[in-house]
């Protein structure tokens, strides 16, 4: 089963090109999903009320995924430090699900994957294809403000992601998403023509 990975700073238009792809019938893993699935494993939670404080718990016991980034995103040392409590659960309930699909007999899955460092960490090493979804810092931020984040909180989290030029470096594909979101399906579908010819 082929690993399609997608990657992009927040805002970029990884969503919308994963879609593309689910459309034409490949299941999809989102990270982003999956760590919020994480989060509600108790030694998660133990782990990050010990760094953060207990003031990330909401009054049911859980936590409150805004506060936790309010605390966790404002400097690199306290991201490495969120990073080293989910990253390795994340990777354990990824590895699982691919399993699952594999045994499903698949013949490729998309992973959106937000926090993509480079092919050689844990996550990714195994990617068959690196797609990057580009689009320029302005426009990304205008967009994610749009679809409901506050702008102050986006600045934040991009600080603490690698840079487009890394991501074109790590990338075997480049959709370059400063148009229309058709014109970006329209690239994804064109390549994914070419490339499932392969399979
Ligand atoms: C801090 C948390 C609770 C905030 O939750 P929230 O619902 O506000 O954001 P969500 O998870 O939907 O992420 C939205 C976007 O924020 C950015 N972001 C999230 N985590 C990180 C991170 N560790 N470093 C940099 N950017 C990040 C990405 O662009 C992502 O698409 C959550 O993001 C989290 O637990 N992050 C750590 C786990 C992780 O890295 N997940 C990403 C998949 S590997
Ligand atoms: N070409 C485009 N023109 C205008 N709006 C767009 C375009 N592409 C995506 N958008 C919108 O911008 C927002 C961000 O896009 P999308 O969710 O696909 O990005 P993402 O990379 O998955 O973001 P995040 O990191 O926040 O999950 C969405 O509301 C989406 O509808």
């Amino acid at each position: 089963m082929k690993k399609l990975f997608i990657i992009g700073g927040m805002g970029a238009g990884k969503s919308t090109a994963r879609k593309a792809l689910v459309d034409q019938g490949l299941p999809h893993i989102d990270l982003d999903q999956v760590g919020h699935d994480v989060l509600l494993w108790d030694t998660v939670k133990g782990e990050l009320v010990e760094t953060f404080g207990a003031d990330i718990l909401g009054p049911d016991g859980e936590i409150v995924r805004s506060a936790l980034a309010a605390k966790a995103f404002v400097n690199p040392a306290e991201t490495r430090k969120l990073n080293r409590i989910t990253l390795p659960r994340i990777e354990e309930a990824f590895t699982d699900r691919v399993a699952e699909l594999e045994s499903e007999g698949h013949v490729a899955v998309v992973v959106e994957h937000s926090v993509f460092k480079n092919r050689q960490t844990s996550l990714a090493y195994d990617a068959d294809v690196v797609m990057a979804v580009l689009a320029p810092l302005d426009m990304r931020i205008e967009r994610a403000v749009k679809a409901g984040w506050e702008e102050a909180d986006v600045r934040r989290r991009i600080a603490q992601q690698i840079t487009d030029a890394d991501r074109i470096e790590a990338a075997d594909v480049v959709f370059n998403n400063d148009g229309t979101p058709d014109e970006l399906r329209n690239q994804v579908l064109a390549w994914w023509a070419e490339y499932s010819k392969g399979l």
